[in-house]
């Protein structure tokens, strides 16, 4: 099979392009318009899973993107006891996800679909994270620098958030939102072409 030089980023997050430009692949972003609202009856990774194929495969329909070159998507979603922990809708929500996450042991799952034509590649990556106890100040003084919006679980590891976890078990570039050896597995499985091959 030909190797695809140029890929879609069904993404917006800017994480997801640091870490796509630092595995060396040429590709241009273009925005999902997926709802990630949650059903019922499923689990945290079926969910996070579901997301990820959602993603990838509402921008790969949009007839806009004719052309047909591989899409990639990703879903990265905080899970506590359970519960997936989306994104905090203000900053008094963020303040509660952190409230929550005080003094536990979480897991984050990232799950990266590519896409193109009728074949698909997914992978699921879980990392467990665990937080210090965070006092009531610590969490208004961290939600104030406003770096939680926009994170699952209301925390950026790779931020000011990163002060706030005392371990990691697994993939780090998972918990900030694409898992670094996984992706470019499945790069290589789709025939996608990176700085190493
Ligand atoms: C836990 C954690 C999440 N995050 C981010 C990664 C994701 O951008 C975000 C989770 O939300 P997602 O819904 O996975 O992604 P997104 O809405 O930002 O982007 P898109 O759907 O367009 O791809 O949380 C961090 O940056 N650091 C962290 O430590």
């Amino acid at each position: 099979m030909s190797q695809h030089t140029t890929i879609y980023l069904a993404s917006g997050s800017p994480r997801r392009q640091e870490i796509l430009t630092q595995l060396g692949v040429d590709f241009i972003q273009i925005a999902n318009h997926f709802d990630e609202t949650q059903l019922a009856g499923e689990s945290a990774k079926e969910y996070v899973e579901r997301v990820a194929r959602g993603k990838a495969l509402s921008a790969m329909e949009s007839s806009e993107y004719a052309e047909k070159l591989p899409v990639l998507g990703a879903d990265t979603t905080v899970v506590h006891q359970g519960q997936p922990l989306g994104k905090p809708d203000d900053l008094q929500h963020a303040e509660q996800l952190l409230e929550r996450l005080s003094g536990q042991t979480h897991h984050v799952y990232s799950s990266v679909v590519i896409t193109h034509g009728e074949q698909l590649w997914q992978t699921t990556v879980k990392t467990e994270v665990t937080f210090s106890n965070l006092s009531k100040t610590i969490i208004q003084n961290y939600c104030r620098t406003k770096e939680p919006m926009g994170k699952a679980g209301a925390y950026a590891i790779q931020g000011l958030g990163g002060s706030l976890i005392t371990t990691i078990n697994g993939s780090y570039t998972n918990v900030v939102g694409l898992p670094l050896y996984e992706t470019r597995q499945l790069l290589e499985q789709a025939s996608i072409k990176h700085a190493l091959v």
